[in-house]
């Protein structure tokens, strides 16, 4: 279990406002090193823009952002890239028809001589790119030159990681990684999670799956409608209790009630209490 270490990264009572819309309202997160943060929620319950304030692409219209327990500012995604937050998309950001080291290396390619003659070092980039991904237990990938369309989903987001831990993130935030993938797949990803925990990396784990969260989650945080909704560590609640959160809890039991309003003439409450699940 993760120590109370100072969180790497922390968002303090932050709000962000679009014309006539709160997006966020009041949200506190921590990301300690070494530890797993789920962040869950129904669509539009304001994931992104969370995922946008912590990445620098936004300013928080209120509240602040502590780097290592201390008071700071991102000014742009470049910003915060630098000083170590990565984020991951569902999409991946690698390209199919590219080789495995050359995604590996995209835009910062170890490079063979100087100036005009510098020319991209393939062998060093597949080395590097294939020691990477087999330390995070993709064993299958022999040839850095083997094409990323080659790759299943699962691998492909590892090599994305991989490659966000290898250019020194120590916040990993982790958009969906799981969402596309099926059961073998999720777990390879699962599993990459658990090990970039173990070196002390940060991540922040968004997704839908509350099966996926609480199978690796340390600390779970359920937004609605801009809200921080719920805030819990590992063991405190099931999976089950989890979903009905994400779904807003009182709201299915206001629905249950609904449905088992005799005057509705609906036969049996199976409904009501299937809603409830
Ligand atoms: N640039 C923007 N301008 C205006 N409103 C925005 C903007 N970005 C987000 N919103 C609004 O803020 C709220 C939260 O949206 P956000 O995209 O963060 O939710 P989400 O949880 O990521 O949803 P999804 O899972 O569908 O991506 C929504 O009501 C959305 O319409």
């Amino acid at each position: 279990m993760p120590s109370e270490a100072t969180p790497l990264v922390e968002l303090r009572n932050v709000s962000k406002r679009f014309a006539g819309v709160h997006a966020l309202s009041d949200v506190s997160l921590r990301v300690p090193p070494g530890s797993v943060v789920c962040l869950l929620g129904d669509n539009g319950a304001g994931k992104s823009t969370l995922i946008k304030v912590l990445s620098g692409f936004y300013q928080p219209s209120d509240g602040t952002i502590l780097l290592d327990g201390k008071e700071t500012r991102f000014s742009d995604p470049r910003d915060a890239r630098a000083r170590g937050i990565a984020t991951v998309h569902q999409d991946v950001g690698t390209i199919p028809l590219m080789s495995v080291g050359r995604n590996f290396f995209l835009g910062a390619e170890p490079k063979k001589g100087w100036g005009p003659f510098a020319r991209l070092d393939i062998d060093k980039a597949n080395g590097i790119a294939l020691e990477q991904i087999r330390r995070f237990g993709i064993t299958r990938v022999r040839d850095g030159n083997q094409l990323v369309g080659a790759l299943s989903g699962g691998e492909r987001q590892v090599l994305a990681i991989g490659r966000a831990m290898y250019f020194g993130a120590r916040v990993l935030i982790l958009d969906e990684p799981t969402s596309a993938l099926g059961v073998k797949e999720a777990a390879t990803v699962l599993r990459f999670i658990l090990a970039a925990r173990a070196e002390g990396v940060g991540i922040v784990f968004i997704t839908h799956n509350a099966h996926h969260a609480t199978l690796v989650g340390d600390y779970f945080t359920v937004l609605i409608q801009g809200r921080v909704a719920a805030s819990f560590r590992r063991g405190e609640k099931s999976s089950a209790e989890l979903l009905s959160l994400m779904a807003g809890g009182e709201q299915m039991e206001d629905i249950a009630g609904e449905l088992s309003r005799p005057d509705l003439g609906i036969p049996g409450q199976g409904a009501a209490q299937g809603a409830r699940t």
